[in-house]
């Protein structure tokens, strides 16, 4: 809470160019009281900055505006927050009294503990390509207008955002922020993980604003915002940011031999997957595709063979059945003396997943075949598609939805209820929560030599058709076993609050 000190504050003067009865409180929030009745402006939650010219202050505000009783487009709830650029003219009587009130808004502003200097790597591909005119119209004039001093960095290839956060004199900002998908994010994530001083690294607060209001991506900003009652908005995810409050964030590690990647949104396999990537072709579609032809893939459906193990969380100890040992992982994947000494292709530095050892914990099993796993950290997967709606930022456990024998009527009709997560209560679903799993992807039913597609938040992290694939040398991973585990909060994200 902001705290000005001293007494409440009281004047008769001008607040956009009608008179009024003012006070400001020791916490910083305005009141007035002129021909439009009772009015108020709470520092904390709708201030951005102000600025002072002998008697006239100007507050610049994200002011709320009254919510709508209506259905938004893509689901938005009716009453979730908006906010509105506005400035607000306060014409003093005197210049002490300005000086006054301007010195009891600086204090409540100061002790606010905001951030100063943010460095923003922006995704000009991102969306529709539209991240770089978001950020000039959208962006730029929020944090101007919160006196945030920012260095812009826009990605010029792959893995860039992860290259620059590995080298990044991290002490100079007090957050990175991504204008992106979720894409720059995980690479964000992933680079501050792999350098060595990952364990203070990790501890800068990141910031994700979507660069497309109406994207298919942002599932973390969707998740972020509506944990919040926020609408989703650019305005909305850049205050979030400029507020400073920030949250933990669980971490999954995946492993598969001597490699390892971070994951803080979703692993899906099957058709969630084949949706997700397959339908890239049809970008052009804009955030329909994905309905589109999820539509085409459930009248084609496809199951595949595999096995998925897990180690459940208190409560769901009854699903699946158990198992005596995971062969052929170690629980918690650390390199040994022999792997990094003998050969420098696996010399590494940086996080390597978990120190909580799993052994002795009871690992209970689910065989295929499957029509879709899918592995989630967050509640939101897009802004329209709530997979995992039980799914909490830090506790310390995975959500998983799995979905296996099921009609193709059934799971049209659970599209209808992805929005707001409720297509979990179908029959057909099994919705785990789970401290670590094993993944073991096979082929698709009916096909000896075509698999499936390993989608860790948004990318291909390994695909098992090799003939339909020319990059499959590419992916990081093979298709083969993974184990994923998650470490409790171990990012820190900023976030709005209710
Ligand atoms: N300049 C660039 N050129 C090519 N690829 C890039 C560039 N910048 C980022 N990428 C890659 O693009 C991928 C997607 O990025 P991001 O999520 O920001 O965009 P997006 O279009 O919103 O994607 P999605 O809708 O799939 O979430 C990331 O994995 C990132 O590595």
């Amino acid at each position: 809470m902001a705290e000005g000190g001293g007494e409440r504050l009281s004047e008769r003067i001008v607040v956009n160019g009608a008179a009024a009865e003012s006070a400001l409180e020791v916490d910083g929030t305005l009141r007035w009281r002129s021909g439009g009745g009772d009015q108020c402006l709470r520092l904390e939650s709708e201030v951005l900055g102000l600025d002072v010219q002998g008697t006239r202050i100007t507050v610049r505000a994200l002011a709320e505006a009254p919510r709508s009783g209506s259905i938004c487009a893509f689901g938005g709830a009716s009453g979730e927050r908006r906010r509105v650029r506005r400035d607000y003219s306060l014409e003093m009587p005197t210049e002490a009294a300005a000086l006054r009130w301007s010195a009891r808004l600086m204090n409540c502003m100061d002790s606010l503990g905001r951030p100063k200097k943010l460095f923003v790597i922006l995704n000009p591909f991102a969306g529709k390509k539209s991240a770089r005119t978001i950020f000039e119209d959208q962006i730029k004039p929020i944090l101007e207008a919160g006196n945030i001093n920012y260095t812009v960095v826009e990605t010029k290839y792959q893995n860039h955002a992860q290259e620059m956060t590995k080298s990044l004199d991290l002490p100079k900002y007090d957050g990175i922020v991504c204008v992106s998908g979720d894409g720059v994010l995980v690479e964000v994530v992933n680079g501050l993980l792999k350098r060595e001083d990952w364990a203070t690294a990790i501890k800068m607060p990141l910031g994700i604003i979507p660069a497309v209001a109406l994207g298919t991506g942002n599932g973390m900003a969707k998740s972020l915002l509506d944990s919040a009652g926020d609408m989703y908005s650019i305005a909305n995810a850049t205050f979030a940011v400029i507020r400073g409050h920030k949250r933990a964030l669980d971490v999954a590690t995946i492993s598969q031999k001597e490699k390892i990647f971070f994951s803080v949104l979703a692993l899906i396999w099957g058709l969630a997957a084949d949706v997700d990537i397959e339908s890239e072709k049809y970008r052009w579609l804009g955030s329909a595709r994905l309905d589109i032809y999820a539509v085409l893939r459930i009248m084609n459906l496809r199951k595949y063979h595999g096995h998925f193990q897990f180690i459940p969380a208190p409560g769901y100890e009854n699903h699946g059945e158990p198992v005596k040992r995971v062969d052929g992982f170690k629980s918690n994947y650390v390199l040994t003396q022999q792997e990094q000494g003998s050969d420098s292709k696996f010399k590494t530095c940086g996080y390597q997943g978990p120190e909580n050892s799993l052994d002795g914990l009871e690992w209970r099993s689910i065989d295929g075949p499957f029509i879709s796993i899918w592995v989630n950290n967050v509640p939101f997967s897009a802004e329209n598609y709530a997979p995992a709606p039980k799914a909490k930022f830090s506790d310390g456990y995975l959500d998983v939805v799995i979905l296996k024998d099921c009609p193709k009527s059934a799971i049209l009709g659970m599209m209808f209820n992805m929005s707001d997560g409720s297509y979990v209560k179908s029959p057909y679903i099994i919705y785990l929560k789970v401290k670590a799993l094993r993944l073991e992807p096979g082929k698709r039913v009916g096909h000896d030599t075509k698999g499936g597609i390993i989608d860790c938040d948004g990318e291909v992290l390994a695909i098992g058709d090799a003939a339909a694939d020319s990059n499959v040398q590419k992916h990081f991973m093979a298709y083969g076993p993974l184990l994923v585990t998650v470490d409790q909060g171990l990012a820190t994200i900023f976030t709005p609050v209710p």
